[in-house]
């Protein structure tokens, strides 16, 4: 059975997973870890979350005991607090899923470093369909990327913090791996409460492909999430990413 810990569950993606856990058949909150000192630790996390119910699990901020006390870490927070929390991960062995965005090329290694020793999920996107675009990127590149202009548009909400998302940065990995000398721009636009578009489009002279993906809402990406470390529980150590949790191959 999954025993989640949430990182930051007063967040927009913390509230939501601490929901989608509360609605999972195999999975219990174990605990949620909120910043040193904030106002709400203490409280009941179904209270603080809006599940309208008391669920017995009180928000810590001591890191050492939340980490300890679970079977898996759910982080969507900042990237300086990720690398804190990958380190008690590492420290208790406990599965980490990811979905931090922002990252330095330096603290992607850590992730990846940490993996010799305990199974994490690192996912710029939790999205089922987000995942499948991927397969279908490798596809185009490989057929018709030699001869086209491809571009990336992301668009999100005004209160997103990093630039560009981190979804159109691992779009354009993928597309890289197959084409390495290929300019691919990305474009960023934040503006209002749009929740998150990424649309790439490749021009060949006299025809335009364009392929848009909208989350609707983050639900998606919740449930991504809490499938991703119902994934991990099967798992000793190692570096997993959304394409193994849903069986793209
Ligand atoms: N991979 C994916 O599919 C997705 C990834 N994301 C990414 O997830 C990240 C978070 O996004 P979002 O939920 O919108 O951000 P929010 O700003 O809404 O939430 C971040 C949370 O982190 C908490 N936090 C800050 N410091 C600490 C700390 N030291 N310990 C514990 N918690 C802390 C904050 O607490 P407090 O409220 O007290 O300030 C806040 O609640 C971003 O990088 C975003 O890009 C988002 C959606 C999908
Ligand atoms: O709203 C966000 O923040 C999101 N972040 C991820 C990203 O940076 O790609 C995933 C999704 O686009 C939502």
């Amino acid at each position: 059975m999954l025993e989640a810990l949430v990182i930051g569950p007063r967040g927009k993606m913390g509230r939501l997973i601490v929901k989608s856990l509360d609605a999972a058949k195999n999975a219990r909150i174990a605990g949620a870890l909120a910043p040193k000192g904030a106002e709400y630790v203490g409280k009941d996390v179904g209270l603080l979350c809006g599940l309208g119910k008391e669920i017995g699990v009180k928000v810590t901020d001591d890191p050492e005991s939340a980490v300890r006390d679970c079977n898996a870490v759910i982080d969507f927070t900042f990237p300086e607090v990720s690398i804190e929390v990958l380190k008690y991960a590492v420290k208790y062995k406990k599965a980490l899923v990811c979905g931090t965005t922002g990252f330095k090329k330096e603290q992607r290694e850590e992730f990846l470093k940490a993996s010799e020793v305990i199974p994490i999920v690192f996912a710029g996107n939790t999205s089922i369909l987000i995942n499948h675009v991927y397969r279908i990127l490798e596809y185009l590149a490989k057929n018709v990327g030699e001869f086209a202009d491809i571009d990336i548009v992301e668009m999100h909400d005004r209160y997103k913090k990093d630039a560009p998302s981190g979804t159109s940065l691992e779009m354009r990995e993928v597309l890289k791996r197959i084409l390495p000398e290929k300019n691919v721009n990305i474009h960023s636009i934040r503006g209002g409460d749009v929740p998150s578009t990424h649309r790439i489009i490749f021009n060949l002279p006299g025809e335009r492909l364009e392929l848009t993906h909208h989350a609707t809402t983050f639900q998606c990406f919740a449930e991504g999430a809490v499938r991703a470390a119902e994934f991990l529980l099967s798992k000793e150590k190692g570096f997993y990413t959304m394409k193994d949790v849903y069986g793209i191959s």
